[in-house]
């Protein structure tokens, strides 16, 4: 199955616990809860996108034939930027990777010695073989997901507690402030939540604090 790439980029991962981490993202195009559209947002399942995920356009995107295609093409990335020796770390993001995301690419990716991280919204099935999962619930979509390596919740979203998420089988917990307009008064909830519920991490997006992808 040939696979849509909106973008490929090396950076820093900036959420949730392994942020401050290098990393190779993988930006799959195409999501379930939104076209990604401007003019739909108002009628999208998910309204608070802060990505551009539509086509394949973005530096190192397109469309990759098969899984070795695609693994070359990300762990080329990490070998530019690396001489280090250490594994490729490899986040494959969008958009929503599950709809794209296979065990044949991540078995592609373990070949060449792989690390790979999932960022998902928790809707679809997951493919075996994921070495760290993030599911980030979004309001009033069914969760399928409801154990991974980490639950990352963008805080405060309108018809979402956190503590009906804290007993779901994850080893860590974050709240991620919402980046719009009010991104300093989310900050400060998901501050001030963080302090009264230990068992909650804060998740900064460091990218934005760094400007970096
Ligand atoms: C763009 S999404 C792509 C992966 C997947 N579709 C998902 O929603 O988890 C990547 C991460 O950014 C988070 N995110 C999206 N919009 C955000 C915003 N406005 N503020 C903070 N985090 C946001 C998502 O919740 C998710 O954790
Ligand atoms: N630096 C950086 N870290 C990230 N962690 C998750 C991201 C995403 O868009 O999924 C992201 C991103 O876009 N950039
Ligand atoms: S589910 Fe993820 S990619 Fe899709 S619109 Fe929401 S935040 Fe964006
Ligand atoms: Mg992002």
């Amino acid at each position: 199955m040939p696979y849509s790439v909106k973008e490929r980029f090396y950076s820093l991962q900036g959420e949730g616990l392994h942020s401050g981490r290098a990393a190779v993202f993988c930006r799959f195009a195409g999501c379930n809860l939104w076209s990604g559209r401007d003019s739909d947002r108002a009628r999208a399942l998910c309204q608070l996108c802060d990505t551009d995920f539509r086509g394949i356009n973005g530096a190192g995107g397109g469309r990759f034939r098969d899984p070795i295609e695609l693994a070359d093409h990300l762990c080329q990335c990490w070998f530019i930027h690396q001489r280090t020796g250490i594994h490729p770390f490899i986040i494959c993001t969008g958009g929503e990777p599950l709809l794209q995301l296979d065990a044949r690419l991540i078995d592609a990716l373990h070949q060449r010695g792989c690390e790979v991280a999932v960022e998902t919204n928790g809707t679809r099935r997951a493919p075996r073989g994921i070495d760290w999962l993030t599911v980030s619930p979004k309001a009033g979509q069914q969760l399928l997901l409801t154990g991974g390596d980490e639950l990352k919740l963008v805080y405060p979203q309108i018809g979402i507690d956190p503590a009906d998420y804290a007993a779901l089988a994850f080893r860590y917990f974050f709240l991620q402030p919402c980046n719009n307009a009010q991104l300093t008064e989310n900050t400060n909830a998901a501050l001030t939540y963080c302090q009264a519920h230990p068992q909650w991490r804060l998740s900064v997006q460091l990218q934005r604090w760094l400007n970096i992808p």
